[in-house]
């Protein structure tokens, strides 16, 4: 009896984004994984320049010329020569999940020696709840041999959609370039194997490197900020996602996870091109963080668009003044939004907010 390989998870209702400037001979390395999933390729710099995608994975692949055929001015808020760009994918994508990926990443290997599918790992944790409300202390209640521990509220266990799934990397962490300078042959080593909800609150440095996400859920906020070309900065694109996604859901009773699965991130980039593009952000963030931190969503807001938009008139209304590139990524924020919605006519995913979330 021949035996029928079981359909990959999510198969078509999953996309994968790779924002690339290099090759994609990584593919390779994953095809297990990934060659049942469609890709969407965003190729940065030079449109003129041909991206050979391996045989046998299905694809579509825009660089900077398709880009402003399809947004026309609107493409304005799409990053250039950064790895910001990869965010019009998630906007190009119909799929109700997006994974995205480094072109640099590669599969790793758990404790046992076994080759980890990340991919698979973050659809679990996509498809299994969050508890934003309450720590649970044996980490995820709902994988395999866990629980919630005595004394974790009934009336909590349910818990909540989750709509981030951040995953980890082995080798070259990501680390920022004083760090990186200071550490130059620092690898992490060190497999743990957690996955645990960011409590509602508290936030996060959120790496694009190794992201899944509830693109039908969460999508609209997940705008990677406008950094690279004509920019005073640059590498805090999914930093800017990571805020303003975790803002959000904590107000419409969503969750956010991190911790596995693991990839082998091989490539450190140059620190010194790093300090160059981070060295705003490092001192700028003092203000960032207060300022998510204080972020009120009003009640009305009720889906995810209008919360990024509220978001975007707090940014040009208290972050304007610490420079003025806040007030055109407060525009670009807009113009995002605005092309989010020219893209995707299906509207906006009314949450009905759950006890517990945004009183
Ligand atoms: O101009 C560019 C540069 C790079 N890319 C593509 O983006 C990813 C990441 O590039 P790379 O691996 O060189 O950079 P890292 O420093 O390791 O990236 C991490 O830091 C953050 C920077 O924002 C980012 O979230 C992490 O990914 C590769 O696929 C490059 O090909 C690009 O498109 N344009
Ligand atoms: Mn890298």
């Amino acid at each position: 009896m021949a035996t029928v390989s079981p359909t990959p998870l999510l198969k078509d209702e999953l996309d994968i984004v790779i924002p690339t400037i290099r090759n994609l001979d990584f593919l390779e390395m994953w095809r297990p994984f990934f060659q049942p999933y469609h890709l969407i390729i965003v190729q940065d710099g030079d449109p003129t320049k041909t991206i050979k995608v391996p045989e046998g994975f299905d694809y579509e692949l825009y660089n900077r010329n398709d880009i402003n055929r399809i947004l026309g001015p609107k493409a304005s808020c799409i990053s250039f020569k950064d790895s910001a760009c990869r965010c019009f994918g998630y906007m190009v994508s119909k799929k109700k999940y997006i994974y995205t990926i480094d072109d640099d990443c590669f599969v790793a290997k758990d404790p046992s020696g076994k080759d980890i599918n990340a991919l698979e790992q973050h659809i679990q944790n996509l498809l299994s709840p969050s508890t934003p409300f309450f720590f649970n202390t044996l980490y995820d209640p709902y994988r395999s041999g866990a629980d919630f521990v005595r004394g974790y509220p009934f009336s909590l266990r349910e818990g909540v959609p989750t709509a981030v799934s951040h995953g980890l990397w082995l080798n070259i962490p990501d680390y920022d370039a004083p760090t990186q300078l200071v550490k130059p042959l620092e690898r992490n080593t060190r497999y743990v194997d957690a996955i645990m909800t960011i409590p509602k609150g508290t936030l996060f440095p959120m790496c694009g490197m190794n992201l899944a996400f509830n693109r039908e859920l969460i999508g609209p906020a997940m705008y990677f900020g406008l950094m690279g070309d004509g920019q005073p900065i640059g590498r805090y694109d999914d930093m800017w996602a990571g805020w303003c996604t975790k803002v959000i859901c904590d107000h419409l009773g969503w969750g956010v996870k991190t911790g596995l699965p693991y990839i082998w991130h091989s490539k450190a980039s140059n620190p010194f091109v790093n300090l160059k593009k981070e060295y705003k952000g490092i001192y700028w963030q003092e203000e960032l963080i207060p300022f998510f931190q204080s972020v009120a969503l009003p009640k009305d807001c009720t889906t995810v668009q209008k919360c990024y938009i509220e978001i975007s008139k707090q940014v040009k209304a208290k972050l304007g003044k610490v420079d003025d590139y806040f007030n055109k990524l407060a525009d670009a924020m807009v113009t995002w939004i605005e092309a989010w919605d020219e893209l995707n006519p299906s509207g906006d995913i009314s949450a009905k907010i759950p006890n517990g979330a945004s009183k």
